[in-house]
């Protein structure tokens, strides 16, 4: 009997619409190849739900994402939405659905793809075999903590994590490290911060129920500089909001394009599956976005949200072999482009190589 999955589908503002678009056409390439079924919901979220909504999260896109089996989420935001009050800002609908849907841990991994390996701003011979995890907490820290304000002479925001929330993103990196080189290295700033400090004592506490698992520490401040001396040193990295927030981003320039890192945000009932980058706003329209990150994380909606391990591996192959083949978008245009393709292109060209694989 075929399986059928309800997705809930959030569009969202700038490129989110056109990458979300391509991964959408992969997983039906893909569903056609396998034994089940995908059936989509849209929900409005962010500048356009604000627009014609009045909220950049009305409720019924929360009723609809957790009455779903999980959330494809392209991206939110933009300058026209930039001057309005905090409530309505999109990004304040976006951690109010990490929140609502109880999505603590955000997991953004970087690898390097053989074929750009000269994409990257790092010299070839140290991304070679890069293979890192950022576990990023995404409900706490400097983004929720109260008091905040701005009144217009003093603006602050406070920085809180309780030892429940340390303890449960930790246990999210030791138990990711046990499926992979069994190594975590915890990111603060314990020299400065007691909520850094308090961060690195849970740490060190649940270590102790994985003695197989060796963890480091290091200062966020040199780990910004590590990434980019040498990310090979690196398994799992786990770190709080907002030091995972511009971590991954670094980290997208080993992998050669921000367009080509995803994500999965879980913790509660329903994941959500979203790249990591914006919805860049500067390219939006021209139909030159790189929808990989976004296939990408479709694909780890597969994997880790449905259990469809044979569909996700089909698409990580079919994007390999693309890659092989010399299809690149534009942001990669000038790293062994035997083609570049646009948006629509290159998510019609993995459709086609994933019903051929
Ligand atoms: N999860 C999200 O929805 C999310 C994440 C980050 C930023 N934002 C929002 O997006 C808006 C723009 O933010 P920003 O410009 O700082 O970051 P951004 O990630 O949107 O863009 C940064 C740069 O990367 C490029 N880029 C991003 N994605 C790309 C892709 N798929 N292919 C090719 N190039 C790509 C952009 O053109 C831009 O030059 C802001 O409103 C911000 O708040 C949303
Ligand atoms: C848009 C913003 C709220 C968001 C974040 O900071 O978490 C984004 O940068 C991300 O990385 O998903
Ligand atoms: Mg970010």
């Amino acid at each position: 009997m075929k399986k059928i999955y309800n997705i809930a589908v959030i569009r969202g503002d700038g490129i989110g619409p056109e990458i979300v678009d391509e991964a959408i056409k992969v997983l039906d390439s893909v569903c056609a190849k396998e034994n089940f079924e995908l059936r989509y919901e849209d929900y409005l979220m962010g500048g356009v739900a604000y627009d014609f909504k009045g909220t950049p999260l009305p409720d019924e896109t929360i009723e609809g994402c957790l009455k779903s089996d999980a959330v494809l989420f392209g991206a939110i935001g933009g300058q026209k939405w930039d001057t309005l009050p905090r409530e309505f800002r999109p990004e304040t609908g976006l951690l109010k659905l990490r929140k609502s849907l109880g999505l603590f841990a955000n997991l953004r991994p970087t690898s390097v793809f053989d074929e750009l390996l000269d994409a990257s701003t790092l010299k070839p011979e140290v991304l070679k075999g890069v293979d890192l995890f950022v576990v990023r907490e995404l409900t706490g820290g400097i983004y929720f903590g109260e008091p905040r304000a701005n009144d217009g002479f003093t603006g602050y925001n406070t920085m809180i994590y309780t030892k429940p929330e340390i303890e449960r993103i930790a246990h999210v990196a030791f138990e990711s490290a046990m499926k992979r080189r069994k190594e975590v290295c915890s990111v603060d700033k314990a020299n400065v911060l007691e909520v850094s400090q308090l961060w690195r004592d849970t740490v060190n506490e649940v270590a102790k129920e994985y003695p197989e698992v060796t963890l480091t520490h290091m200062y966020v401040d040199n780990a910004a500089m590590q990434l980019v001396r040498n990310p090979r040193q690196f398994d799992v990295i786990l770190t709080g909001n907002i030091f995972g927030d511009i971590l991954s981003d670094e980290a997208s320039m080993i992998s050669g394009s921000i367009g080509l890192l995803p994500s999965a945000s879980i913790g509660g009932k329903v994941g959500l599956f979203e790249p990591i980058h914006g919805s860049a706003p500067d390219i939006a329209g021209q139909g030159i976005a790189n929808p990989l990150a976004t296939i990408l994380s479709a694909s780890m909606m597969l994997r880790f949200a449905l259990g469809e391990i044979k569909a996700a591996d089909r698409i990580e192959s079919a994007i390999k072999k693309v890659l092989q083949d010399g299809y690149r978008t534009k942001d990669l245009a000038n790293y062994g482009a035997k083609e570049v393709c646009s948006t629509t292109q290159m998510g019609s060209i993995i459709a086609d190589y994933v019903s051929k694989l």
